[in-house]
């Protein structure tokens, strides 16, 4: 599937009666990369899951290119072509890597497993060692690993940097960095490590309790020292 847009309108979402976003509204183009920015609890996590169809959804509209997926299970969104990599890194523990990627081939051809492996050649060395048996960085690249082998047009990565040492971030971003090239993907990233979004994304986003605050370009959002400090509580970026 090519990358396709991603059109959100006024998404207001919860757990229960617990409302998180509120009235939440931006778009990205087809293969642009999105950086979702803002401080813990602001609800970063919550609006990858709503657009992944897995919270309570009040109000609003999500489209993928031409596809109102509002009202999809999240299983129809993913044949959409919506990719999710969820914060807590889905690898099945008893199974192989190899095996945990035959999960995201869907029907594939088994000779697919080779987009997985030229993007990580790490779990090439790994295919026959257990989920259980792998590091964080290398369940990070295999929950990664197994939404690509289904080809989304739409990829959502949640904090995939999350407890990694810098030597493991940077292989993974820079692996992110070569999806994104392909033009075959839209891309969000929720990330914690704002630099490094930054350098990634071609456009930010960030949220203060659960509210679109500030849209622009990482540029943008680098000379605006005010909003760095007030939404990210960081001192200033570079
Ligand atoms: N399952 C849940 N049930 C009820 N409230 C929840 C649930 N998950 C998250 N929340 C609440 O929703 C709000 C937003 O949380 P969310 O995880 O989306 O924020 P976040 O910006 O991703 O934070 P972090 O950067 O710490 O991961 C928080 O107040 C959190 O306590």
């Amino acid at each position: 599937m090519p990358a396709t847009p991603l059109e959100v309108e006024n998404l207001s979402a919860g757990y229960g009666p617990t409302r998180v976003l509120d009235g939440v509204s931006f778009s990205v183009p087809a293969g642009a990369r999105l950086a979702v920015l803002g401080r813990n609890g602001m609800g970063k996590t919550t609006l990858l899951a709503t657009l992944a169809g897995q919270t309570k959804r009040y109000d609003g509209t999500i489209r993928i290119g031409a596809a109102d997926v509002t009202g999809m299970p999240s299983a129809a969104r993913a044949h959409k072509g919506l990719g999710y990599v969820p914060q807590a890194r889905c690898v099945f523990p008893t199974l192989t890597v190899e095996e945990n990627l035959f999960v995201g081939l869907k029907g594939r051809a088994k000779s697919a497993l080779d987009e997985a492996y030229d993007m990580f050649p790490r779990l090439k060395e790994r295919r026959r060692n257990l989920g259980n048996q792998l590091s964080g960085g290398e369940q990070q690249m295999l929950s990664t690993a197994r939404t690509i082998l289904g080809r989304p047009s739409v990829l959502l990565l949640d904090e995939p940097l999350e407890g990694l040492a810098p030597v493991i971030c940077e292989e993974l971003m820079a692996a992110f960095a070569e999806l994104a090239k392909t033009g075959d993907m839209t891309i969000l990233l929720v990330e914690q490590r704002i630099q490094s979004a930054l350098d990634f994304a071609d456009h930010v986003i960030v949220l203060e309790r659960g509210r679109l605050a500030w849209a622009g370009t990482p540029k943008a959002l680098s000379d605006d020292q005010d909003a760095v400090e007030r939404l990210l509580g960081v001192g200033g970026l570079h």
